[in-house]
């Protein structure tokens, strides 16, 4: 079976925005336009890493959404969406801060309850900040998480180990790339 994940990062180009780079690609950025053979391969092989045995599923908006979205519908399970603004409904929403490897803020999640089982999807994991904060948004919000699962990771950035020793979850990825800051190329990694 050919393992479309790995040839979308092999080829993607790279840009520089302040001291980071970042991929551009067919995956995460809809550049070009992502294909339903892409998506499904990604959400097929996150799926193979989860128990998918939480309630719920988290993600963050926007780029997590996308695999969210086509995980919640392979397994059934309903989707919950942190975003970077408030509804502003009194009595909803825990917002948390986030520190993340290109952008601080703070994300406020909607739709986790008190004694939710939650899995957590993120298409990517850098630093780890962003499941930092929805890690700690569901523990506010009085709920579980039982699985962090991406689709890429990038091991240099310490993601992994951080969100090991915060809070002993081993996050599970499907695809592990690096980017090379000298040529900009992304290896992805065996
Ligand atoms: O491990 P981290 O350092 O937190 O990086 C990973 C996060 O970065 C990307 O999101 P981005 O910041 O591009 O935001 P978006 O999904 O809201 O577009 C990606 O979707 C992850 O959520
Ligand atoms: N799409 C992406 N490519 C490379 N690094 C990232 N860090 C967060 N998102 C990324």
């Amino acid at each position: 079976m050919p393992m479309l994940l790995e040839d979308v990062y092999a080829g993607a180009p790279t840009v520089k925005s302040g001291r980071h780079i970042t991929t551009v690609n067919e995956f995460t950025d809809q550049s070009p336009a992502l294909r339903p053979e892409v998506l499904a391969e990604a959400t097929r092989r996150l799926i193979e890493l989860g128990d998918f045995e939480a309630g719920k599923i988290l993600v963050e908006e926007d780029k997590g959404a996308i695999l969210g979205s086509a995980v919640s519908l392979a397994v059934g399970l309903p989707l919950a969406v942190a975003r970077w603004y408030t509804y502003d409904l009194s009595g909803h929403g825990i917002s948390v801060p986030v520190d993340s490897e290109y952008f601080t803020g703070t994300l406020y999640i909607n739709g986790v309850e008190p004694g939710d089982r939650v899995t957590i999807v993120d298409d990517t994991i850098s630093t780890g900040g962003t499941l930092i904060a929805l890690i700690e948004a569901v523990r506010k919000a009085g709920a579980r998480v039982e699985e962090v699962l991406v689709a890429v990771e990038k091991p240099e950035n310490g993601g992994r180990e951080r969100i090991a020793e915060c809070f002993g979850i081993a996050v599970r990825s499907v695809i592990r790339i690096a980017v090379d800051p000298g040529t900009g190329r992304v290896n992805v990694l065996g």
